[in-house]
């Protein structure tokens, strides 16, 4: 794995059994995604992006081949060393926000933070001025369903940043926003990437959000069709 990669992937091929049938969601894919950049997956309906995302968030392992993240070979790490790596490492963006609807904005914010046991007064500062960061300084006591798509997407945000992870993983981010709000989502969510140094990596069809892309990995059927530094038009 080249040193400046956050993701490296080897021969790695992803097989569902659905009801005795085998379904290939990946083909042997070989790739690496460098760090710390805005990296896109592409491709269309059933070519195998939430499949891949799954594999590099560490919520599913590869039938055969290898995956690297963040330098660990996570394919065979055993599942309580797996789970406290994706604690500490990864977050993740949703298209229908996840949020938790009983939390406040500000304590969806600070709920990884207690997975990893920080101390209160950190979690203070933290959550404070990761909500700062988001333009949610005055939503923090709101709950989700008093909050806009966007400010929900926000504060989806801020909960993904909060510790620090080295990746953020997203899965159609901007799928539920008018493009206007979308686009107000993408340009946080492309500012936070540099202001925290971290490691964006998305799945969309958004080309809105496809236009921002660092690195365009094209997926079909499973197989990396190519791969783009820079957008694809
Ligand atoms: N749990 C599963 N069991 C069986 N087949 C699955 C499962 N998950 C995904 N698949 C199949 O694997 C292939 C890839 O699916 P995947 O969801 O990764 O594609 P995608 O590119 O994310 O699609 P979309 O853009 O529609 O979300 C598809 O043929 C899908 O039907």
């Amino acid at each position: 794995m080249a040193e400046e990669s956050v993701v490296s992937l080897r021969d790695v091929v992803k097989t569902y059994d659905d009801e005795g049938l085998s379904v290939h969601a990946l083909n042997g894919l070989s790739f690496d995604i460098p760090k710390r950049r805005f990296a896109m997956i592409v491709g269309p309906s059933g070519s195998g992006k939430t499949t891949l995302l799954n594999l590099i968030g560490c919520i599913d392992k590869p039938t055969t081949g290898a995956i690297h993240v963040a330098g660990e070979d996570v394919g065979k790490m055993g599942d309580t060393k797996v789970t406290d790596f994706r604690a500490k490492n990864i977050a993740f963006i949703f298209q229908n926000f996840s949020l938790f609807p009983v939390l406040s904005a500000y304590e969806n914010v600070e709920y990884p933070l207690l997975l990893i046991g920080m101390s209160a007064k950190e979690r203070r500062e933290r959550t404070l001025s990761m909500l700062e960061a988001v333009g949610l300084a005055d939503q923090a006591r709101q709950r989700p369903n008093q909050l806009s798509g966007g400010q929900k997407q926000r504060v989806a945000i801020a909960r993904a940043l909060v510790k620090h992870p080295e990746i953020v993983l997203a899965d159609e981010p901007t799928a539920n926003l008018d493009s206007e709000t979308g686009l107000q989502i993408i340009e946080l969510m492309h500012k936070m990437q540099h202001e925290q140094a971290v490691s964006f990596i998305f799945a969309s069809h958004d080309p809105q959000l496809i236009s921002h892309a660092e690195e365009t990995y094209i997926i079909r059927d499973g197989k990396l069709l190519e791969h783009r530094s820079g957008a694809v038009q």
